[in-house]
């Protein structure tokens, strides 16, 4: 799915009144009514108290609270006052006088505010998608109010005052914190940052029917991975083929006392369809790997402790090193003797590699074009410096990205493939409980056998954090977020390539 600037939503917004065609105020009524039909159930006979400004969420909120009166809520409208009423909300305000209960208080000052009781339902539809500065004066007033009365807070499209990407300069206090979002057709880039969450809370996309002409027309450098763009990447078997065509890859993982991370990342690499798998080991180790992973090859080092030499690599078709390995000095020389050898070959660094390569600059520049280099937050931290907000941290890995030609998985939730075009792709699935030991050494071998089948390294890491994801979710389903460890989301590597074909 591509999510949109906000500026291109208004766009398509535009051309689906035109071209569907639809007038804007029956455009409105359709998304107020999807919202409406899904408040209904969740919320029945609690009463409400709904927040409109004077934009076109406003108006949505207008037309909302007409429908939650004629279905027989109790609904107060509180609207702050403005001279300038957008078309469809001062039509739907005139719609809402015409209900005999209607109750609507025109903002002015505090005292103008009802009283409030813990079962209310507020709903927030001061400013949606058309916010251009951070609020002040009444309506910054209004959005304090509510996050003070502490009751559930459900924003209309987006939380009042957050903007729907850069949110660098704005207002921390200036904005609502919702315990729900509905957004309409797509998600804002902002709901995909890990800051934003505690204005979101749980959000959830409203299908209000926008045009699919223009949405597959208009360009986006975001996309938010689905399973339909997961299935179009996935290479299909012929029956020719043999463990010959599906890759050859080479896994470099494991030191004394870390074996664990080179047992999870070399399973889940014959999980996800390697055709042989050859993992390097240190020495005294390669026993652990034999007994726990009899599928794989095994490559020993010369040393009893760590990675300090690899084979030749033209035998493999993709590379993978870095989970387990360690910082010492040998296994730092033995990846810099790597890179000096890799060519074009694909290759996935992870771990402890991209912790060598921060220490280590000069490997920056030795990167070759198309390398995945799958940080978590600390890892990036080391490899690029401090960041001030969520939205830089996007930023620099735009800029790293490009610089070294090169794609970054920065993961969490929504984990993000930065490709060197500066194209973005947000993972859709998984769930906290993936944050366990080991879960990342999984995704590199996940990564790693796709990138054995020849997929481009892009599509391997869209993918790959794709059906991490889903194992992720399948695996919860019976072990709940507590209990899910790394083994598990192995377990379910099938059932989620499975259910994406
Ligand atoms: N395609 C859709 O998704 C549809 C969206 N709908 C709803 O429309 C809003 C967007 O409406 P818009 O009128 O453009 O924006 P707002 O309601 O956010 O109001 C903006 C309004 O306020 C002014 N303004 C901007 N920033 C500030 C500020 N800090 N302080 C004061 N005033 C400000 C600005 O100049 C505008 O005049 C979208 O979110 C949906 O809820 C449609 O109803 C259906 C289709
Ligand atoms: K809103």
């Amino acid at each position: 799915m591509k999510i949109f600037p906000v500026k291109s939503i208004a766009e398509i917004d535009q051309y689906t009144i035109e071209n569907e065609p639809i007038l804007s105020i029956n455009l409105m009524e359709r998304a107020s009514r999807r919202l409406f039909d899904v408040l209904d159930p969740i919320y029945r006979n609690r009463p409400f108290v709904v927040v409109a400004g004077a934009g076109n969420n406003g108006g949505d909120a207008l037309a909302l609270s007409r429908m939650l009166l004629l279905a027989g809520y109790d609904t107060t409208i509180v609207l702050l006052k403005s001279d300038c009423l957008s078309t469809d909300t001062a039509l739907n305000l005139e719609r809402l006088k015409h209900i005999r209960q209607s109750k609507v208080i025109l903002y002015q000052s505090v005292e103008d505010l009802p009283s409030i009781t813990s079962n209310h339902v507020i709903v927030d539809g001061l400013f949606g998608s058309g916010l251009n500065r951070p609020l002040e004066g009444k309506a910054l007033e209004l959005v304090q109010w509510m996050n003070e009365l502490n009751v559930e807070i459900v924003s209309i499209d987006i939380p009042s005052g957050l903007m729907g990407e850069d949110n660098s300069g704005n207002n921390p206090e200036g904005i609502v914190k919702a315990r729900r979002t509905f957004t309409f057709q797509f998600p804002k880039l902002s709901f995909l940052f890990p800051e934003n969450h505690k204005y979101t809370g749980q959000w959830e996309i409203i299908d209000i029917g926008l045009h699919p002409e223009k949405i597959s027309e208009i360009t986006t450098s975001w996309y938010f991975i689905d399973r339909d763009i997961c299935r179009n990447l996935l290479p299909q078997r012929s029956c020719f083929d043999h463990k010959g065509t599906m890759g050859h890859t080479l896994l470099i993982a494991g030191s004394y006392g870390k074996m664990g991370a080179a047992v999870l990342s070399a399973r889940a690499c014959l999980k996800s369809g390697t055709g042989l798998l050859t993992v390097q080991v240190p020495h005294d180790t390669c026993q652990i790997m034999h007994a726990a992973v009899p599928e794989a090859m095994v490559n020993i080092d010369r040393s009893d402790l760590m990675f300090t030499e690899f084979p030749n690599l033209s035998t493999f078709s993709a590379i993978g090193v870095g989970p387990g390995i360690g910082i010492r000095s040998n296994a730092v020389k033995a990846l810099d003797a790597l890179l000096d050898s890799i060519g074009d070959r694909p290759l996935i660094l992870d771990a402890d590699a991209i912790n060598i390569i921060a220490q280590n600059p000069h490997m920056k520049e030795k990167l070759p074009p198309g390398a995945i280099l799958t940080p978590h937050p600390g890892e990036f931290k080391r490899l690029v410096g401090e960041w001030d907000n969520d939205f830089e941290r996007l930023e620099k890995a735009k800029e790293f990205a490009a610089q070294h030609k090169v794609i970054l998985v920065l993961k969490g939730a929504y984990t993000t493939v930065v490709l060197p075009s500066g194209v973005c792709y947000f993972n859709s699935t998984g769930n906290p409980g993936m944050a366990t030991a080991g879960s990342g050494d999984v995704l590199t071998g996940i990564i790693l056998a796709m990138l054995g089948r020849k997929m481009d390294a892009w599509k391997a890491a869209v993918a790959g954090v794709y059906i991490h994801g889903l194992a992720g979710d399948i695996a919860c389903e019976t072990e709940g977020e507590e209990a899910l460890i790394a083994s598990d989301i192995i377990s379910s590597l099938g059932k989620a390539f499975i259910n994406t074909k």
